[in-house]
C-alpha cells in the first residue's frame, strides 16, 4: 500500500477500461474502481482486474447507519479488493461496524481489505466547510478530528489532501495511511479539486499513497503521463 500510485479508473464501462489498460502491458498497477464503473459493471469488473494481477481500491464511500454499512462491508470483503472506504462523517459507530463487517466477510486464509475514511473531500474548501457544513474550526482541524476518530474506530487510514498529511502523520503515526487524491502535475488544471497538490509535494509531506485520475486517464498519452507522475512521486528525475 505504502508509496503506491493509485490510478482512478473513472470510466463508464469495462470496454473503455480495457482499452485504457492496453498500453500498460504487464505493468502491475494499483487501480481504483469508483461508483461510475462499479454501478455500470458490478462485481465482475473486480474479477476482471484481479485476473490482470492489479491491486484494487474499491471506492464506494459508504455512509449509512452502522448495521447497513456492516452488512455491505461483509459482502465487499469477499470481492477480492484490497482497499475500501467510508465517509468519516458517518461516525465512530459506523466506522467500527465497517471493520466488523469486513472481518466477518473476509474468507479464511485471506487478508481483510484495508479500510480508510474520507475526511473532507478534496473538492471541499475551507469556506465551504465553514459556511455549508457550519463547522466553526479550520479545515485542517476538521480533517484531523475525522482522522483521529477513524483511528480510534479501528480504521487503517484516511483519505485527505496532501496539505493535511504531515499533520496527520505527526499526530497519528506514520503507519496510519494517508491516501491523497487531488494530485495534479504543476502544468495541469486543478478542475473541481480545491485542495490540489503536485506528486512532489505529496512525497515531501510523507503521504502514504496518491490517487490520480484525469491527469492520466484523459492524457493524450496515458502511459507516458503515468510514468512521468510516478517518477515525480518516487523522486526519480532524469
Ligand atoms: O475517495 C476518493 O477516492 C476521493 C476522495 C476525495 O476526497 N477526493 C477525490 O477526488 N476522490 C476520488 O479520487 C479521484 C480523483 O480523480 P481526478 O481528480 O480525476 O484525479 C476520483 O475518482 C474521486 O472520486
Amino acid at each position: 500500500m505504502k508509496d503506491s500510485l493509485i490510478i482512478a479508473l473513472d470510466f463508464p464501462n469495462k470496454g473503455q477500461v480495457l482499452e485504457f489498460l492496453e498500453p500498460f502491458g504487464n505493468e502491475q498497477l494499483f487501480v481504483k474502481v469508483g461508483m461510475e464503473l462499479f454501478y455500470a459493471e458490478g462485481p465482475s469488473i473486480i474479477d476482471e482486474l484481479k485476473k490482470q494481477n492489479h491491486k484494487i481500491f474499491l471506492d464506494l464511500k459508504l455512509h449509512d447507519i452502522p448495521n447497513t454499512v456492516k452488512s455491505a462491508m461483509k459482502v465487499l470483503a469477499g470481492s477480492g479488493c484490497d482497499l475500501v472506504n467510508v465517509h468519516a462523517a458517518g461516525g465512530s459507530e459506523m466506522m467500527a461496524a465497517a471493520i466488523e463487517g469486513l472481518d466477518a466477510g473476509t474468507p479464511a486464509g485471506f487478508k481483510r481489505p484495508a479500510c480508510i475514511a474520507v475526511t473532507q473531500l478534496t473538492s471541499t474548501s475551507e469556506i465551504q466547510v465553514n459556511s455549508e457544513q457550519l463547522v466553526s474550526v479550520t479545515l485542517q482541524e476538521s480533517v484531523m478530528n475525522y482522522a483521529a476518530l477513524a483511528k480510534k474506530s479501528g480504521l487503517d487510514g484516511v483519505v485527505c489532501s496532501p496539505h493535511e498529511g504531515r499533520f496527520i502523520h505527526s499526530q497519528l503515526g506514520t503507519e496510519f495511511l494517508t491516501v491523497t487524491p487531488g494530485i495534479r502535475p504543476a502544468d495541469s488544471s486543478s478542475q473541481d479539486q480545491k485542495r490540489a497538490a503536485t506528486p512532489e509535494f505529496a512525497r515531501e509531506q510523507g503521504i502514504s499513497a496518491i490517487v490520480v485520475g484525469r491527469p492520466i486517464t484523459r492524457a493524450l498519452n496515458p502511459f507516458e503521463s503515468y510514468l512521468k507522475i510516478k517518477n515525480e512521486w518516487k523522486g526519480v528525475y532524469q
